[in-house]
């Protein structure tokens, strides 16, 4: 068992011819920059052991620092496993001790609880004869609440505490590093997902791995080497880097390795087969995903990453850094994470909790688009529109509607939207009449005059919100001015028992009903007439007080009905082409009550704008997103401002920009400009860790050379993707199938079948089923689908995005289904979401975006 000591070590502990001192008494280095008396401590001790060790037959090996080597015993060796496994017996021991302590704590906070939830009424005094008693109940029932949730918490703390050391006593940690800062003593340290300190809050066993200290395993080859601290840099010396495979307690393999995190391991974990959750990284962190995670310089950090190069990895472990880093003031639900699609979701959801975290929010675009306009409106969604382009390819219904895609999520669009905006502080903002049965109570141009009456310096949010007070005080005279009226009247005579109790006790309370009183009858009728007026008018009330009386959608019309207003409003003084196409859909869909997905954005945009982005979540402090090539400006600046103080971390691949909205912006304008320069990093990664090398070659020739430059494979062999050419679909079909019992038989896990669309993945999912016994598991993913299961996923390719299978099957990759050079990134995003093979299949002539597409084996 390792701990701090002074006494002289016994002969028996000898046995080793390299006796780490420093191992057995170092371990709570860091704590010694923190604390200069146990820094004296420790050093005492060690000197101390020092003498010890020289006493017994030691010579210190003074190279080394306090390693000692046995005089007449240079032969004798141990080898660095065994060592390293007596050095995992004793820290499972000191895991299995506090487990049985934390086993016992958490029984008792059990019985805590189960007891106070028992006798929680027996403890309470209960009395309501009059006021007194009845606040000392009430304070009585409080207190036992307060006791009740303590004890909840200490029992959940408690359980989590056991979960963390079951999990430690299955694989504590996964490296050491040997370091020797400068002008200090060698230590040694062991990394973990967790830090295990002994009980005495000196001894570490193992650090975290997002302690600083740590980093010096992720950032350095042996050699000389420095981390950061709070305080500044350490430099020293790594001599020692090594790495463990360790499962079920036991260490199944031993690494010393000279690189920054060793091949071996990393082949050995690529090598694995895929699961339907997503796995931490945290053992192989390479250095520039560490740059990533450990970033705290930038507001904003943009990382564009080949496919397959860990962003979704780096992101998650960079939420986990971060709740460590911060964990006084940082909660997980003051971090939003913005997924591409609920499959996705799913899919990344159990990374965090495995490392030991509660889990961040995590949103999708689509959500908060839903919750603005969903009310009033039938938005499509990004997956209908992609559907929608898709079946209408070609027509000149589908090439108009293209082009408004487009340009929707453009750059201009954004531009002459901003500008808009800017005229619109001087006039144009259109409102809706307050009216009540024919009644006019503010009109608009009254509205109008009221707003602009604010200086714009204000801003639109100040001005609306001086705008609502005047209209709820509006409202009110009004009110007052109706007593009179006969409608008042009528509906005061309906009122109910109950109103007309609840009108008799308020003027009782108000000193009537006694026997001076003289009017109690016309103060009835008055409040009960005041009360049928405010009830009658309080819907309008409450749209008053929801801006409901602003007119985001004429105003974003507005732009769409006046040539010279776009015109003089756009960058360049142009309309773009097909303006009118534009105009008369957005009239037309807004008739229906419906909205098309590139008009979404654009104005919840001024909705909120003119609101003065009232519901802004301000408590958010990190927002991540990922797939943020696919976001159009708009998306961008929205999310901007709606988390004002959230901190960035934008994760993209602008050679997966598979949606129309993104294609005119390449992916990544719409978030750079967001933050000052200075605030900004902008980072590349470039291996692909997901695919073998021969996918990744494969993959990279779908691109044109300049956007795949600078993409490289990590060094893992596979067979090469296979071609098939298909003559009807039921061959396909057939084929398919014959495969994939091959994949299931030789152990793989997750099997994708990705179709282009939607209906395509409707029908291969049914002649599969037709072919396939009925064991082997066949789930059509659809937009709605939280899960990924095991099996066979059959899937369209958009929902693919940011997912992996261990084997790809693309259904019919055609020129006549990837014919467009917008399929070309699509086809690329399909093919890389392999592990370990890919096969492509043809109905006819293959797409022309396929490499070496001559190779296809010939029809079958
Ligand atoms: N450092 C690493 N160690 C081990 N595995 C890694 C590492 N980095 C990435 N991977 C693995 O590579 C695969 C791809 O990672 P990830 O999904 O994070 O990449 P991505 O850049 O988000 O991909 P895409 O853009 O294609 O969706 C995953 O299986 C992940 O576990």
């Amino acid at each position: 068992m390792l701990h701090k000591r002074s006494s002289p070590l016994s002969q028996a502990e000898f046995s080793p011819i390299y006796v780490y001192a420093r191992t057995r008494l170092c371990e709570p280095a860091a704590e010694w920059r923190c604390n200069r008396r146990d820094n004296l401590v420790v050093r005492r001790n060690m000197r101390r052991a020092g003498a010890a060790y020289c006493s017994a037959g030691f010579t210190r090996d003074t190279t080394r620092g306090m390693r000692f080597r046995k005089r007449g015993l240079v032969n004798m060796t141990i080898s660095p496993r065994e060592e390293e496994e007596k050095r995992l017996t004793e820290v499972l021991d000191v895991v299995e001790r506090r487990l049985d302590k934390e086993l016992e704590v958490l029984g008792e906070r059990r019985g805590d609880v189960v007891d106070i939830r028992r006798e929680f009424w027996d403890d309470v005094r209960i009395s309501f004869a009059d006021a007194t008693e009845m606040g000392e109940t009430w304070t009585s029932i409080m207190q036992q609440k307060e006791l009740l949730l303590e004890r909840e918490r200490t029992h959940r703390l408690a359980f989590e505490s056991v979960e963390r050391l079951a999990k430690m006593h299955d694989n504590p940690y996964f490296a050491r590093i040997d370091f020797a800062e400068e002008g200090r003593d060698t230590e040694t340290i062991y990394i973990g997902r967790a830090s295990l300190v002994g009980e005495d809050g000196e001894t570490f066993y193992v650090y975290d791995w997002r302690a600083p200290v740590s980093s010096l395993f992720y950032d350095h080859e042996p050699g000389p080497a420095a981390y950061e601290t709070p305080e500044g840099e350490i430099r020293g010396e790594l001599e020692l880097k090594r790495q463990f495979v360790i499962r079920a307690g036991r260490l199944k393999h031993v690494f010393d390795t000279d690189e920054t995190v060793g091949d071996d391991i990393l082949q050995a974990v690529l090598s694995e087969k895929s699961d339907t959750s997503m796995k931490s990284i945290v053992a192989t962190i390479q250095k520039e995903q560490n740059r990533i995670i450990r970033d705290e310089k930038h507001r904003l950090l943009v990382v564009q990453g080949a496919a397959g190069s860990g962003k979704t990895s780096a992101a998650l472990q960079r939420v986990a850094y971060l709740l460590y880093r911060y964990r006084d003031s940082l909660t997980p639900d003051q971090i939003v994470l913005f997924s591409p699609n609920p499959v996705f979701k799913g899919y990344i959801s159990r990374v965090l909790p495995e490392l030991g975290e509660a889990n961040m929010r995590q949103m999708t675009f689509r959500e908060l688009i839903e919750a603005r306009l969903g009310r009033r409106f039938q938005v499509e969604d990004l997956f209908s529109q992609t559907e929608v382009l898709s079946a209408s390819e070609g027509t000149p219904e589908g090439e108009a509607r293209e082009r408004s895609v487009r340009y929707k999520g453009s750059d201009h669009f954004f531009q002459t939207v901003e500008r808009y905006f800017k005229r619109l502080e001087s006039g144009g903002v259109r409102f809706r009449p307050l009216r009540f049965r024919g009644d006019t109570i503010a009109s608009a141009d009254e509205m109008a005059a009221k707003f602009y009456s604010v200086p714009a310096s204000e801003g639109f949010g100040y001005r609306a919100g001086q705008l609502r007070k005047w209209l709820i005080e509006r409202l009110a005279s009004w009110v007052d001015a109706q007593m009179d009226e006969s409608w008042v009247e009528e509906a005061a005579e309906l009122a109910d028992e109950e109103e007309i109790q609840r009108a008799y006790v308020e003027i009782r309370r108000r000193g009537g009903f006694h026997e001076d009183a003289f009017d109690d009858e016309d103060r009835m009728t008055q409040l009960l007439m005041r009360r049928a007026a405010e009830s009658a008018v309080e819907p309008l009330r409450k749209a008053v007080k929801a801006y409901r009386f602003l007119d985001p959608v004429a105003t974003y019309l507005e732009l769409f009905r006046s040539r010279s207003l776009f015109a003089s409003c756009s960058p360049d003084g142009k309309l773009p082409e097909g303006w009118e196409w534009m105009a008369s859909r957005l009239e037309e869909t807004l008739d229906r009550k419906t909205i098309d997905h590139e008009d979404a954005t654009p104005l919840m945009y001024i909705m909120e704008g003119l609101e003065g982005f009232r519901k802004v979540e301000g408590e958010i402090r990190h927002l991540f997103v990922d797939e943020a090539q696919d976001y159009s400006p708009f998306q961008a600046a929205y999310l901007r401002r709606r988390f004002p103080r959230a901190r960035m971390t934008v994760l993209g691949d602008f050679n997966q920009a598979i949606y129309a909205q993104s294609q005119e912006t390449g992916g990544f304008g719409g978030w750079i400009r967001l933050m000052p320069e200075e605030d900004t990093a902008v980072w590349r990664l470039t291996t692909s860790y997901r695919s073998t090398k021969q996918i990744v070659e494969f993959s990279k020739k779908i691109l044109r050379p300049e956007e795949a430059a600078d993409i490289r494979p990590f060094e893992r062999e596979g067979e090469e993707p296979k071609l098939v050419l298909v003559r009807d679909g039921a061959k396909l079909a057939d084929l398919v199938s014959v495969e994939i019992r091959r994949l299931l038989d030789v152990g793989y896990g997750t099997i994708g079948v990705i179709a282009k669309s939607a209906k395509e993945c409707g029908n291969a999912a049914a002649l599969l089923k037709e072919r396939l016994p009925d064991e082997v598991p066949i789930t059509y993913v659809t937009g709605s689908s939280a899960l990924l299961p095991r099996g066979v996923s059959v899937l369209p390719s958009y929902l693919a995005k940011g997912i992996e299978f261990d084997a790809v099957v693309v259904w019919d990759a055609s020129a006549a289904r990837y014919g467009e050079d917008r399929d070309r990134k699509l086809m690329y995003t399909v093919c890389t979401r392999a592990l370990h093979v890919l096969l492509v299949y043809s109905l006819g002539e293959p797409s022309k975006w396929l490499p070496d597409s001559h190779s296809f084996a010939n029809v079958r």
